[in-house]
């Protein structure tokens, strides 16, 4: 029988059309597009059911609330289909995928996040390539988690980075090898097939949250940690250099100690592309972790921004707040 999967098409490039204005989605344009080509309807293909969202979006305009309604829809639509595409613009893709990795638990089935640099109907897309390969994915090599497929790998989605604004290799997973490569041969890498069972999903509730980010530079006045302190945050994420480090300024690390205190939880991030926080290696990252700043390991800043934004939506107290942060819940870090 040939497996059934469910498409959410919630904007993005793979679905636009140009307009005075740059590109824009259209409603109706990309079922129109995929109804015109044969290979999405061979039979070695799935079948698929396509939900067009009724407010198409380029993902810049993505907040919170649309992690949600795309949660959801999965769960509503959970039982009667073998597999999920979320089809996504690529700009916040990272943070999408990230947060459904929190949100949905227990999941026994794949959902694969993807889009494309040039839209589906134009010459030379790579939407063609992205779709036909998750959907024969999803079908075939069913891999329980959320992931993100993009140009000929399939990455876990909250170990996912875009790293390229105009290439077709437009992602990455710098700290985790990919789950799959399709290349000649289809090669499941670090994934794992899911064996049919009959848990349950369940839906965590996610609500924005007022999250501070710095990133350091030289130079970087306390004022401005200061300020980011100063508005109404429940957390800081704090890109620092290589494994961990800042300056060892008092004003600045005096800072971060009044927003331990305040329960405001700071969490150190690497700035660099790749690697992972230990502030245990340099006197200048010993000294944020005597602040009382939080190592984020080698989480990337995508997934740390969900993840806080999935704990700050519980009642949690600050210490299990901060225990949950530095532990794995879906495979976003190694420590
Ligand atoms: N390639 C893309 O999809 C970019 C687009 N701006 C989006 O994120 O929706």
């Amino acid at each position: 029988m040939r497996k059934q999967i469910y498409i959410a098409y919630t904007g993005g490039t793979i679905g636009m059309r140009p307009s005075s204005q740059g590109y824009v989605p259209a409603a109706g344009f990309l079922a129109k597009t995929l109804a015109s080509m044969p290979e999405f309807h061979r039979p070695e293909m799935p079948q698929f059911t396509l939900r067009e969202y009724d407010e198409l979006m380029d993902s810049s305009d993505m907040s919170p609330a649309d992690w949600q309604f795309i949660a959801d829809d999965i769960a509503a639509n959970y039982h009667k289909f073998d597999g999920f595409i979320i089809l996504h613009g690529t700009d916040t893709m990272a943070y999408t995928a990230s947060a459904l990795s929190f949100m949905l638990q227990g999941l026994s089935k794949p959902v694969i996040v993807t889009g494309s640099q040039i839209p589906l109907a134009e010459l030379r897309s790579d939407g063609q390539v992205n779709l036909l390969n998750a959907l024969y994915i999803a079908a075939n090599y069913p891999i329980a988690e959320v992931s993100l497929f993009f140009n000929t790998k399939l990455f876990r989605g909250n170990r996912s980075r875009k790293v390229d604004a105009d290439g077709f290799d437009a992602f990455d997973s710098p700290n985790f090898p990919p789950l799959l490569e399709a290349g000649i041969n289809i090669r499941v890498k670090a994934g794992k097939i899911a064996e049919p069972d009959n848990t349950e999903l369940k839906v965590s509730k996610v609500t924005a949250q007022p999250i501070g980010l710095v990133s350091l530079y030289p130079g970087i006045s306390p004022m401005v940690i200061e300020n980011t302190l100063q508005q109404p945050v429940n957390a800081l994420i704090l890109l620092s250099y290589g494994v961990g480090n800042a300056p060892q300024n008092k004003q600045l690390l005096t800072q971060l100690e009044t927003a331990a205190a305040r329960e405001i939880v700071v969490v150190n991030c690497t700035q660099c592309f790749k690697g992972r926080v230990n502030m245990g290696g340099y006197k200048t990252g010993h000294g944020l972790s005597q602040a009382g700043v939080v190592s984020g390991f080698d989480m990337t800043p995508e997934a740390t921004l969900a993840k806080l934004h999935y704990l700050l939506s519980q009642s949690l107290s600050f210490d299990e707040l901060k225990r949950q942060l530095g532990q794995s819940l879906q495979g976003e870090l190694s420590n």
